[in-house]
């Protein structure tokens, strides 16, 4: 049975010793070099998994001074009242918790208010305990559960280490360059270090990508035999990355079903004088499947401007205290970086996702909320079970090959925005980080449990299939740029022979009505088209890139690369002119509405197959054997 917060409390110093003493057991039990010091592991398996999709890694941080004076005593709410009472920023919590900062207040004696609920073996890659306290008719026990990921972060490690073995190693600023999607989730209790970790890696982020994008551009410049000085613009000269790249950013706070920007957040001054709301974002799939919030993009042109908007945005982010930290970020921060590449303007856009996401409260922990806070609470808890369910049903799909398996990624904001990571149709090279915050004390360890165990799954992921997909003659999505112009000449000239046809019926009634005959115009020479189709999708332009377009855009797009075909045609009758607008534009909505048909079936057959092969579930299994009246 699982120890009551009150109960650990009471018998710390008994877990204290049995915690130290599993601790000197593995100590002595790890391999060690004639020095007799613990050598790091010569397993690198790191390495080797590292070309997967996701990489997952655990992190603990230090005790708080706070936590350890008023060592959790959930029942009296301590910890809380104490620190809801008081104005505290994160970075007020004393000399641990900050980084360089200082403190007034006198250092509680850590070690004998503290026992630790977390160990991370050191000598081993990727291994984290939990000391799960408990209880049995014979009195209190501890249990260790091992947990695996790709990395683990003990309390000493620094947010530089966490940076360069996860977001450097996994290469994400490269492949967003490169068109691909790089994204970090910080998932984890209330209070486990997840907004320190991520505004600690946005900013290094912010400060690497820029560099990283101006020796990408060099390269390519003097790969095309460039002086790179020559092709920068006269106002920035030394930035060369500008000729090719283009950052735009948005910073979404997400509560809920409702998605407010962070980077401009107030709707305006009210007419009464009232506090402004924060605007609501939309997020929608577009008919390609892309997710794209309706906002106004921020671009940005360095690392000081991105660093700016990331300090301004944080800014606007909705804290409140919570039993565990008093600048609790009650919502999902999502930053995401978008890279246009100019020189590839029909290619995917290379993305960066960064999420820090809502601490989970256990129910013992958000009982004092009030009800806005309760009903906050209810709806993180279930935007992170929604996560939880994509995140097995992703592991799931790896172990049931053969049967599909259901990712409920678009029942929820916040995965729906995380699709690129579960959606398997897209092919877009993408790789995940995510970093599983625990706390170190043993009062926490039940709830570190749900959260290593959560985590874990991911690190299953088989990677995701990338690169061209095989064709379909039915299926845009899968042409490629002369497979897409192929369909486009046969749509306009099947648009063409229509015409003729028509004239044709026209002519035979007119000739008809007179008694004469007529010789009908040959149904077998070839026909001029009205669109110029190699100027209306120009290469690299593929059937992708014109799904993204609405219809007025298209109907535009085909009038601007008319051809004169009506020229001759008219005998001098009415205005010419706008006969061949009208005839392109009705051409036009033709093709339109038969290229979408194709798409949206594609879609619709693609979800169809994998429903037909979904294992069926009956009622019996559900809820066991209904019984006979
Ligand atoms: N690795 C660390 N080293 C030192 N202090 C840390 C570390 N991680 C977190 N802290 C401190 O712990 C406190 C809580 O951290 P933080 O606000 O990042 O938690 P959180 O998981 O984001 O919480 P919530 O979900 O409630 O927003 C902060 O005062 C922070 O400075």
């Amino acid at each position: 049975m699982a120890s009551s917060a009150a109960h650990t409390t009471a018998n710390l110093p008994l877990f204290r010793r049995l915690v130290s003493e599993w601790e000197a057991a593995s100590q002595a039990s790890q391999p060690t070099s004639q020095s007799g010091k613990i050598e790091p592991s010569r397993d690198d398996s790191f390495a080797r998994r590292s070309g997967k999709d996701i990489l997952v890694a655990f992190r603990t941080r230090p005790p708080l001074p706070e936590e350890a004076r008023c060592k959790f005593t959930a029942d009296e709410n301590i910890y809380a009242n104490s620190r809801m009472n008081e104005e505290v920023g994160p970075q007020a919590t004393g000399a641990v918790a900050a980084e360089g900062g200082t403190s007034e207040a006198p250092e509680p004696d850590l070690d004998a208010e503290f026992c630790p609920g977390i160990s991370v073996p050191p000598g081993v890659d990727g291994k984290m305990v939990a000391h799960v306290p408990g209880m049995k008719w014979n009195g209190p026990t501890l249990s260790h559960k091992v947990f695996e990921a790709d990395l683990a972060f003990g309390p000493d490690a620094a947010n530089e280490d966490v940076y360069n073995r996860t977001v450097l190693a996994q290469d994400m600023i490269n492949l967003a360059l490169g068109g691909g999607v790089g994204c970090v989730l910080a998932y984890g209790q209330t209070g486990a270090g997840k907004t320190y970790t991520m505004e600690s890696l946005e900013r290094r982020l912010a400060l690497d990508l820029f560099p990283a994008a101006e020796a990408l551009s060099a390269r390519f410049l003097a790969s095309q035999g460039d002086q790179p000085g020559q092709s920068a613009t006269s106002e920035s000269p030394s930035s060369v990355q500008e000729c090719i790249f283009s950052f735009s950013v948005t910073f979404l706070e997400l509560l809920g079903k409702r998605a407010t920007d962070l980077v401009s957040p107030s709707a305006g001054d009210t007419a009464d004088g009232t506090a402004p709301s924060a605007k609501e974002v939309m997020i929608h799939e577009n008919k390609l499947g892309e997710v794209r919030p309706l906002l106004l993009e921020s671009q940005v042109h360095s690392s000081e401007e991105l660093q700016d908007l990331i300090t301004r945005s944080l800014a606007h982010r909705r804290t409140s205290p919570t039993h565990r930290n008093a600048t609790s970020s009650r919502s999902h921060a999502i930053l995401t970086i978008r890279v246009k590449n100019r020189m590839v303007p029909y290619a995917d856009e290379g993305q960066l996702i960064l999420v820090d996401l809502s601490g989970s409260e256990r129910y013992e922990d958000n009982k004092a909320h009030n009800k806005q806070r309760m009903e906050e609470s209810r709806e993180i808890n279930k935007s992170l079970m929604n996560l939880k369910e994509c995140v097995r049903a992703k592991a799931k799909a790896t172990v049931e090959e053969e049967a599909f398996v259901h990712i409920p990624f678009r029942s929820n904001k916040l995965t729906l925005l995380l699709k690129p990571i579960f959606d398997i149709e897209l092919r877009q090279p993408s790789k995940t980080v995510i970093i599983a915050h625990v706390s170190p004390h043993i009062q926490d360890a039940a709830h570190s449990v749900n959260t290593l165990s959560y985590a874990s799954p991911f690190k299953m992921s088989p990677p995701k299939p990338t690169g061209p997909v095989v064709y379909n003659s039915a299926d845009p999505r899968t042409w490629n740029h002369e497979q897409t112009v192929e369909w486009l000449v046969a749509a306009f000239t099947n648009c063409a022979l229509k015409r003729k046809k028509g004239i044709n019926r026209q002519r035979e009634k007119a000739a008809k009505a007179l008694g004469k005959k007529i010789r009908p115009l040959d149904m077998s020479e070839p026909v001029d088209l009205a669109v110029r189709v190699e100027e209306f999708c120009p290469a690299p332009m593929t059937a992708r890139n014109l799904g993204r377009l609405y219809m007025n855009e298209w109907v535009e797009k085909c009038l601007q690369t008319r051809a004169d075909v009506l020229k001759g045609d008219i005998n001098g009758e009415g205005d010419a002119d706008q006969a061949q607008t009208d005839m392109v534009k009705k051409m036009a909505v033709e093709v339109y509405a038969k290229f979408n048909d194709l798409l949206s079936t594609a879609r619709y057959k693609t979800q169809h197959d994998m429903m037909a092969t979904r294992r069926k579930i009956t009622a019996k299994e559900v809820y066991g054997e209904v019984p006979k009246w």
